[in-house]
């Protein structure tokens, strides 16, 4: 059983594009546990769609009123003109007052803002329109009214979403078609209300795959762009990204925040031993050993040669320094020779060191860090004086 789940899983994840592993496929059901430079990344790409499709709308919106004043009769016209213009202003204040943050909880909103609009449009003309009796060439023009839910669920292509995110903006909006339909209960035709409503159903499951299919891509081009080559764990270069955004909100939030540097001890020595590749091997399994000791939350980057960066949020200063102490204690895997490589640790903490910004924090680690060469090697230094006892 166990078997034939997993063949299953399988080929269901190998029709996924990107590659993407399995803990990726999981991204694209919901965005819970996704990696924060994604999440970021997302809010980026969502709020700039937003604030494109709000641009449109804000453009077209209005000139349409061009077409319904050829084909309407006077009242009707002047009523959805209004209309029109107060959309076409609530698009364009989506336009000027939403810039990306990077914050998903933002982007969501400008969301439903974007799908609000229409949505409240289209509720309040299938009402004004169904109560007047259209003929001919007006008809036409109103029944074109009604594709309006059509487009905005098709709409939701653009927007590279979770399953479960889709899910959340498509169900409003075909809630609000049946809303439209009860409210005109007296000119229901079921027959056409269900064709119709299948015909959404069928665009919103179309639009949630296009949706899903561009974040997988996202995925593995974030992965991509923010990984190490050699050893998989976080580049320099999104270590950055991640500071900027973890201090950030360690500071609006009080919060402590942690970072300790991890420099192996004479690493160079395995290089000149053992060739380079070995010395990659060995690179590698201390990544690893690191990536294992890790709570979720933390995060292991490479910040350069055999040096490493572990960014850890709401974590204060002696709960780092005993996470590093049981990770050095372990040793970070073995030399090719099979004794223990060890590491020199400098640790900071962002309000023990006063450190708003998140480069004095490191400068900061990196100081403590040298100390901890200087005193000797294989120790965690975390005050600015020499350390005295080595870990082992
Ligand atoms: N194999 C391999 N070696 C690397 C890589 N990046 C940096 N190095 C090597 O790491 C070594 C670092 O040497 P040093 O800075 O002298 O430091 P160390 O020998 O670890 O000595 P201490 O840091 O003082 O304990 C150099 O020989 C670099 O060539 C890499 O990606 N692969």
């Amino acid at each position: 059983m166990n078997r034939l789940a997993h063949i299953i899983w399988h080929r269901l994840t190998g029709l996924m594009p990107g590659e993407l592993d399995a803990n990726e496929v999981l991204w694209l059901i919901s965005p819970h546990q996704q990696s924060p430079l994604l999440a970021r990344r997302r809010a980026m790409v969502v709020v700039n769609r937003v604030r494109l499709f709000a641009f449109l709308f804000a453009v077209l919106t209005p000139l349409w009123s061009i077409v319904d004043y050829v084909v309407f009769p006077f009242p009707l016209w002047f009523f959805l003109a209004g209309m029109r213009l107060v959309a076409a202003g609530a698009f364009a204040a989506l336009v000027i007052c939403y810039k990306p943050s990077g914050n998903l909880l933002n982007a969501y909103r400008a969301m439903a803002l974007l799908f609000a609009i229409p949505t409240v449009f289209y509720v309040v003309s299938h009402q004004v329109l169904t109560s007047f009796d259209l003929t001919g060439m007006s008809a036409a023009i109103g029944a074109g009214y009604a594709f309006l839910p059509f487009v905005l669920l098709a709409g939701l292509a653009i927007f590279p979403l979770t399953f479960l995110e889709n899910l959340a903006f498509i169900a409003p909006m075909l809630l609000s078609q049946v809303l439209a339909q009860i409210l005109s209960w007296g000119q229901l035709n079921w027959p056409s209300f269900a064709g119709a409503f299948w015909l959404m159903a069928l665009i919103a499951g179309v639009a949630n795959l296009a949706g899903m299919s561009q974040l997988a891509f996202m995925v593995a081009l974030v992965r991509q762009a923010i990984r190490d080559p050699l050893t998989g764990v976080h580049s320099r270069r999104s270590a950055e990204e991640i500071l900027e955004l973890y201090g950030s909100v360690a500071n609006r939030a009080e919060t402590p925040l942690s970072v300790a540097f991890i420099d192996l001890d004479n690493f160079k020595s395995i290089n000149d031993r053992y060739g380079h590749d070995e010395g990659d091997r060995a690179l590698r399994r201390a990544s690893k050993a690191i990536n294992e000791s890790l709570r979720s939350g933390d995060i292991l980057t490479r910040w350069g040669g055999e040096e490493f960066l572990l960014i850890m949020p709401n974590t204060r200063l002696p709960d780092a320094q005993a996470a590093l102490e049981r990770l050095t204690g372990q040793g970070l895997g073995r030399r090719p020779d099979g004794t223990l490589l060890t590491a020199s640790v400098g640790i900071a903490e962002r309000i023990h060191d006063k450190a708003s910004q998140w480069e004095q924090l490191i400068e900061i680690a990196d100081r403590r860090m040298y100390l901890a060469k200087q005193s000797g090697r294989n120790r965690i230094v975390v005050h600015d004086l020499a350390a005295d006892a080595p870990q082992d």
